[in-house]
Parts: C-alpha cells; structure tokens; sequence
C-alpha cells in the first residue's frame, strides 16, 4: 500500500536520511523506533511532502511520486491520502472542538457543514470527546488535546495516519488514555505508521517495528522478532536503554 523507495534527505551538510527502502501493508501498524536524532520524525514528514526529500519515491495505494521532480498536483493528491497526527497537536486555539474538527472537511474536502458535523461528531465519540464537543482546547488536558488531533485525523477518512510522537508531549499519566485511543482505531485495521519512544505500545500494537539509526533502517521486523531475537547489535543495546521504559500495558 505504502513504497517508500531510496529515500535521501539532507539539511546543510548533513545527510539525515541515508535511502531509506520501507513497504507498508494495508492495515498494518509499523512502528518507527530510534535513537534521538536517528531521522524518524524527518521520514514520517517525508511521506507527506511536508518534508521534500532529496531523491526516491513515495507510493501510496497507486500514485507513484518521484521527490525530486514532484509537481504540486501530485503533492496535494498524495496528502489527500495521508493524515498526521502531531507531537503538539496543531489544534485552532480559537475554535471549539467540534470546528477543529470539521474545519478541514469543510475546507479540503468541501463537505456541507451538515455532513462535517455529523462525521465530526461521529470520530469525536470514537475518540471518548462527545461531552466535550463545544469546548475550546485550552479547557482539555492534554490527553483530551490530542484526542481532538486523532478525531481531526480519523474524520479525514484518510488512507494511513501517520503519528509523529503522539504522547510525548504529554505528562506521564495521560500517555495510556491516548496509546489506548490509538489502539483502539488500530483494531479497527486502519493503516498507521507510529513514531514513538514508547516500546511497550511498539511491543503490543504494532505488528511491524523498524528501528532506525545515523539515517537508515537498522532492523525491521515482527514485535516479536526486533525485541525478542534483534539480530543487530545496535538494536540490542537501544533496547536495552530503554528496557526499563516498556510501562505501557494493555
Ligand atoms: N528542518 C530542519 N532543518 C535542519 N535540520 C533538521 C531539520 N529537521 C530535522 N533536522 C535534523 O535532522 C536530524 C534528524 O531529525 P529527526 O527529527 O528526523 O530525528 P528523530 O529521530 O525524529 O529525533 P527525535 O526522536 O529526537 O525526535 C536531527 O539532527 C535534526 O536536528
């Protein structure tokens, strides 16, 4: 569903993403795990075109784009397939939480404001936000925040969401309500590709891991296959870092 073929980024001199093959099924849910720096966050923006990569391809589900000479056309085809959900949730501040979400339906998809609310309203239930509908987000914890950012994402109808560190914004004990909420829409067979430190959600949600260092894919595999039998020594010792940080439990 997703080809991600020879993908290099540089900034200035320096060579953040060193070609970078990843497939990504339909449904599945892959995991990007990786030291600060490793170029997670810069390849999760490069499928979007938020970032342009230098050289390579990105496919999704049919449309084949090449980054060095994509035309804007292809770009607004290619996001209209992808959602993303960020680090610092990027919700409008002067807008309730239901206009947060039906913002971008209106807009960039041109629904009716009738049909906008009632998707809205539909993915803020999904989400646990029903009660929450005509509040602003400067009254909602930070959990509740990125709920709305999950919501906004969901009602897309998108072809993958893409998650660029989803809770590390938040204090420790919101982290589980929003892992959960992820989950739960995992469940449903929605296609995601997660950028976490959070290994105990890699370990448990999704059913593909890929673990990156110094710009490339070190180590990709089952759960079971990257934490269990790494067969890199670099993925060894990042695991063992963070052994003490597998918290998360379903
Ligand atoms: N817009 C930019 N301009 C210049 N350098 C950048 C830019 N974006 C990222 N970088 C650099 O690229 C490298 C990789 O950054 P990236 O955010 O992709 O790493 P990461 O693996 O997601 O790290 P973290 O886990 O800390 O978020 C870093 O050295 C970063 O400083």
């Amino acid at each position: 569903m997703i080809t991600l073929t020879n993908i290099h980024k540089t900034f200035g001199k320096q060579e953040v993403l060193k070609g970078i093959d990843l497939t990504v099924e339909q449904g599945d849910v892959v995991a990007i795990l990786g030291p600060s720096g490793s170029g997670k966050t810069t390849l999760l923006r490069c499928v979007n075109f938020l970032e342009r990569a230098d050289e390579g391809e990105v496919q999704i589900s049919g449309l084949t784009v090449d980054c060095k000479h994509a035309r804007k056309h292809d770009i607004v085809q290619l996001r209209r397939k992808t959602a993303m959900v960020f680090q610092h949730y990027n919700l409008f501040k002067h807008k309730t939480v239901l206009d947060n979400v039906t913002e971008g339906l209106i807009i960039a998809q041109k629904m009716s404001k009738s049909d906008a609310r009632t998707r809205a309203l539909r993915v803020l239930e999904q989400v646990g936000l029903s009660a929450k509908i005509n509040e602003y987000p400067s009254m909602l914890s930070g959990g509740q925040q990125q709920r709305v950012g999950i919501a906004r994402a969901l009602a897309l109808n998108p072809e993958v969401i893409l998650f660029d560190e989803p809770t590390s914004a938040l204090d420790p004990e919101l982290v589980g309500e929003v892992l959960s909420v992820i989950r739960s829409i995992a469940q449903e067979g929605i296609t995601m590709i997660v950028v976490t430190h959070e290994m105990g959600f890699a370990r448990e949600v999704a059913n593909r891991v890929v673990f990156m260092d110094g710009g490339s894919v070190v180590e990709e595999g089952t759960p079971e296959e990257v934490f269990v039998r790494p067969k890199q020594e670099r993925t060894r010792q990042f695991l063992s870092r963070y052994s003490s940080d597998w918290s998360y439990v379903i």
